[in-house]
């Protein structure tokens, strides 16, 4: 029988204190090394101590804001946790877990070998683990099973990685574990894009007086959680995220050390004329100065001062049509559910019989019911009473529904509620009132509703995921949104997204192959996809520019101008239908700017399965 080659590096490390290469990863001997050296006992059960409840709540209390800061990407990391009976965990910079959150059951067997709030998790403490390696090492790491230094953390297979603040300070780590047995191939990656969605949004702050540069290779993403971003004071590398260092070639020691003139061929000009650098290296990287104003004409001026407006939603007669009958059922209160391809401008629609209806003065509550897990949409729709579940506001919560009251509620994506809550809400839409969770007597509500999908809602009923009494309740009447190359008029609505982005004031003009390119791409991602582009392709070029076929993504600039979409890959063979997977999740990603979850979510995949083709 083959040896498990970790013990056998085990028994090679403690009996001749000698690894063969190859067995385990470098990283994983030099953390058994630090631990022997600290004198750690491999055998040693002895769990971590915890801190007294006093101790923890006041380094809780101090990390609140890291943990509201982390709090999104904790929940959605959530969601994969259960899929995989693994937990999330936060921890603060010393290893200290701060937060736990995922599948009942493990949680209940980490909690065994002390993986639970208040329990130091550094790697002096408990020997190798992948928080405490991953803050002794300064980077991502995997620990799996026997990797772990003590023997009773075997049952373990964790992924994390530290999140850097924008100076290169540790503010804590995000782990992502589950049972040794079943391991979580994607782990690794999944924590480490939610740890730079993290990291991206700690530079929303600003920093008065800096130059805060935002580059990347590809345009497209700009703007996202994977552009690099590098903060300059007089000159010198102030701060900066994973990916900005990455660019450069520069590590995080490297922030307040290296200057402009040692990564950077041009002056910071040359980013602000041409929204281009070149790298030490030759190789050139697209961005912005942010804040800056290009200053080479005065239209530009004003142009360059913030991104282009939303151009105002655009309804070819059909769609007005549907819009006015959808306006005049609303106000007779018949529910009314809107269906389409994502990017269709469902909820673009769901605005403008807001807007159009006897209730436009009163508020419209949109919810998005594939964005919550689970146990926090129940909270969110139907509110709480104070102290109903443990991190429950104090006062209780109100619930989007009863905000909604007087006005519209908006569920998007109602495809993916939840079968409890949809029970719950069917009960709430026949007797017109709300329970709080955690009891209380019911309140009354009155709301119109609007649903929407881009699932059929009916092949659901079907396969027991939606109940047909809810689908004949909120499905009395359903428009259908066609997606934009089904579209006919798109000649006119390309031209009109363009004059209302504000190509004309600018003088930007398109070239006539430019356009046509335009108009025979089957725009997966319909009316999103189509503004983001002509977003990008007017804030990438100058005022009075004609933009060639050069100006637009690679996808539509390699011709592919596909018509008409086939709904399966016309027998042309499995290579086909892997190169159809890839675009569309390419396409997918780009909609959403690089969010992976978002992207998952509209594909119908899972984070991880588009993480693994997708290898981001
Ligand atoms: N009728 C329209 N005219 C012009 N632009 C539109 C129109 N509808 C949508 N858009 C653009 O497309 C973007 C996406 O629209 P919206 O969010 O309404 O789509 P959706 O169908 O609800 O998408 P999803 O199913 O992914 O939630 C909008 O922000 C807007 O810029």
């Amino acid at each position: 029988m083959t040896p498990d080659p970790i013990q056998h590096a085990r028994q090679r490390f403690f009996s001749q204190k000698a690894v063969p290469g190859g067995l385990i990863p470098q990283s994983i001997l030099r953390s058994w090394t630090r631990c022997q050296a600290l004198g750690l006992e491999g055998r040693a059960n002895a769990l971590p101590e915890p801190l007294t409840a006093y101790e923890f709540a006041l380094t809780a209390g101090e990390a609140e804001a890291f943990k509201r800061l982390c709090r999104p990407e904790v929940e959605a990391l959530y969601a994969d946790a259960q899929a995989t009976d693994s937990i999330v965990i936060l921890t603060n910079a010393s290893g200290l877990v701060l937060d736990t959150i995922g599948s009942l059951d493990f949680a209940e067997r980490a909690a065994r070998v002390a993986l639970r709030p208040g329990v130091p998790w550094s790697e002096q403490v408990v020997g190798t683990n992948a928080i405490g390696t991953s803050l002794a090492e300064g980077s991502p790491i995997e620990v799996r099973g026997a990797e772990h230094y003590l023997e009773c953390n075997r049952i373990l297979s964790c992924s994390a990685i530290p999140i850097m603040g924008p100076q290169g300070n540790v503010l804590g780590v995000l782990d992502l574990s589950g049972p040794a047995e079943t391991h979580h191939a994607h782990a690794l990656g999944l924590v480490k894009l939610a740890a730079e969605q993290i990291e991206h949004r700690l530079f929303e702050q600003g920093f008065a007086g800096a130059d805060v540069v935002r580059l990347h290779v590809d345009p497209a993403m700009l703007g996202t959680s994977r552009e690099g971003i590098l903060v300059f004071e007089d000159g010198r590398l102030k701060a900066a995220n994973r990916h900005g260092l990455a660019l450069i070639g520069r590590r995080f020691d490297d922030i307040g050390r290296a200057t402009w003139a040692d990564l950077f061929r041009e002056q910071l000009a040359s980013l602000v004329e041409n929204g281009s650098l070149k790298r030490e290296n030759g190789t050139t990287l697209v961005g912005r100065l942010e804040g800056f104003r290009r200053a080479t004409a005065p239209r530009a001026r004003v142009a360059r001062s913030g991104p282009s407006p939303a151009p105002s939603p655009i309804f070819d007669p059909e769609t007005t049509r549907s819009l006015t009958r959808a306006v005049r059922l609303v106000d007779a209160a018949v529910p009314v559910l809107i269906r389409g391809e994502t990017g269709t401008g469902k909820e673009v629609f769901a605005r403008t019989v807001h807007a159009r209806s006897g209730r436009s003065g009163k508020p419209l509550i949109a919810v998005n019911c594939a964005a919550l897990p689970e146990t926090l949409m129940e909270a969110e729709l139907f509110g709480y009473q104070a102290g109903a579940f443990t991190g429950a506001r104090p006062g209780g919560s109100k619930g989007t529904l009863r905000e909604a009251d007087g006005g519209v509620l908006f569920l998007d994506e109602i495809g993916d509620m939840p079968l409890a809550l949809q029970t719950k809400l069917l009960r709430a839409l026949q007797e017109r009132e709300v329970v709080p969770l955690g009891g209380g007597r019911p309140v009354p509500v009155d709301f119109l509703l609007i649903c929407a999908t881009n699932r059929n809602l009916w092949d659901l009923v079907e396969a027991g995921a939606f109940r047909s009494d809810l689908y004949f309740r909120i499905a009395q009447y359903t428009i259908e949104l066609s997606p934009l190359r089904h579209r006919s008029d798109r000649v006119q609505l390309i031209e009109q997204i363009w004059d209302d982005l504000g190509a004309e004031t600018q003088g930007i003009v398109m070239a006539q192959e430019c356009r046509e390119r335009l108009v025979t791409y089957d725009w997966p991602g319909n009316f999103r996809q189509l503004v983001g582009c002509l977003r990008a392709m007017m804030a990438l070029c100058e005022p009075g520019e004609t933009l060639t076929v050069d100006a637009l993504p690679p996808d539509l600039r390699a011709g592919a101008a596909t018509p008409e979409r086939p709904a399966f890959p016309r027998g042309r063979g499995q290579a086909t239908l892997e190169a159809v997977t890839t675009t569309a999740m390419q396409d997918a990603l780009r909609a959403a700017r690089g969010n992976v979850s978002l992207a998952a979510r509209r594909l119908g995949v899972s984070r991880s399965t588009l993480y693994r083709r997708m290898q981001v």
